[in-house]
């Protein structure tokens, strides 16, 4: 397995990009760790899948280099790169059995037959397909197929990297979960470097080691799931992470202090941005108390979704959403508090100061 570095990539579709928005990929500066498990998650468009397809070599950049370990690859083919690949739709040789569907890119490069056979059973135990060897693959559902194409991405010990791009889609929500902790499991046991393509934030979190966030083409933040909760670099983290996502509201600071239309907050530690055209707050659900301290709020919808509810209230013109955990109270006249430790600023989308 190698380490992948990123280095200066741009890449734009148009053969004559001019500005910044014409380019699907901003600039990418980052090394990813030998064994890594990232996942790339962003909401339809940012940029995930030219980003990986750069990584796999289906498309050279307009602009930088990529290192396996060191070595340039940026001109080499997919097959020179020595990658293993999984699409969203499953890739297998119907009239092979599910068996030989596994052995191929092993005999492919010429693994001894009793090598092979131990990887192919090794495999099919993996994904659960070890009663159906020797059927052949046109017969299975397409969730089967999948596990299939899975199994090919992982026979193989020998890749610099595994590349999932959005793997999960025809599975069911059941086999999901189920084939998810299993790649997590086996990334501990083997520490493949992979990258994981999603939109979908669950996926993300229970897969990755490093989630990778993207927006708008670039790279917004490179965090594990705590970070990604506790300290969102960007707002839109902030939004796309978390459920509900981060408040997020104007602020004007002054003197360590941040005034949320005609209420003052202590800030856990005073910031200053200069010239930043917007200042905002951000704070997430889980850190706004609900009591009958602090800033005076309406009640605008109570969500209750089990192990706790989600109340919307309005603090002034300002829409704020509360987790309250199961059993809390919800007072006549509700208020609420900031937790200083889930107080976040962001001068024009950016996090500014503290740790
Ligand atoms: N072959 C192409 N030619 C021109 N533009 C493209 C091409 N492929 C992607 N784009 C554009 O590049 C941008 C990034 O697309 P990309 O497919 O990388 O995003 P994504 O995050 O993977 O989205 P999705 O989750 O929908 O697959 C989008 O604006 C898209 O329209």
């Amino acid at each position: 397995m190698a380490r992948i570095d990123l280095d200066h990539i741009r890449h734009a579709y148009s053969p004559n990009p001019k500005s910044d928005k014409d380019y699907a990929l901003k600039e990418v500066h980052h090394s990813w760790e030998d064994g890594g498990a990232y996942a790339l998650l962003g909401p339809s468009g940012c940029g995930k899948t030219t980003l990986l397809n750069i990584i796999s070599g289906l498309i050279h950049p307009s602009h930088g280099q990529l290192l396996f370990d060191g070595v340039d690859v940026t001109t080499l083919s997919t097959q020179e790169r020595n990658i293993a690949q999984v699409f969203q739709f499953p890739v297998i040789y119907d009239t092979m059995t599910v068996y030989d569907n596994l052995a191929f890119p092993l005999r492919n490069r010429g693994v001894p037959e009793a090598e092979i056979d131990r990887k192919v059973r090794e495999t099919l135990e993996m994904i659960d397909l070890a009663s159906w060897a020797k059927k052949k693959a046109r017969g299975l559902t397409a969730d089967q197929k999948q596990k299939i194409s899975l199994g090919r991405g992982l026979v193989r010990s020998d890749v610099n990297a595994i590349l999932f791009d959005e793997p999960l889609t025809v599975i069911d929500p059941h086999m999901k979960w189920v084939l998810r902790s299993q790649l997590k499991q086996l990334h501990q046991r083997f520490g493949y470097t992979m990258v994981y393509v999603t939109h979908d934030q669950t996926e993300a979190l229970t897969f990755a080691q490093k989630v990778v966030v993207m927006y708008d083409g670039e790279i917004v933040q490179i965090g594990t799931p705590e970070e990604l909760f506790e300290r969102p670099k960007h707002t839109f983290v902030g939004y796309f992470i978390g459920s509900p996502g981060m408040n997020v509201m104007p602020v004007k600071l002054s003197g360590g202090m941040a005034q949320i239309g005609s209420h003052q907050i202590e800030l856990p530690s005073p910031v200053m941005p200069a010239n930043a055209k917007i200042i905002e707050l951000g704070i997430r659900p889980e850190y706004v108390r609900l009591g009958r301290a602090g800033m005076p709020v309406k009640i605008a919808k109570v969500e209750d979704i089990g192990r706790h509810k989600i109340v919307r209230t309005r603090l002034e013109n300002q829409d704020i959403a509360i987790i309250v955990e199961e059993g809390g109270d919800i007072p006549a006249e509700p208020h609420i508090a900031f937790d200083p430790k889930g107080i976040n600023i962001y001068a024009d989308s950016w996090r500014v100061g503290g740790q």
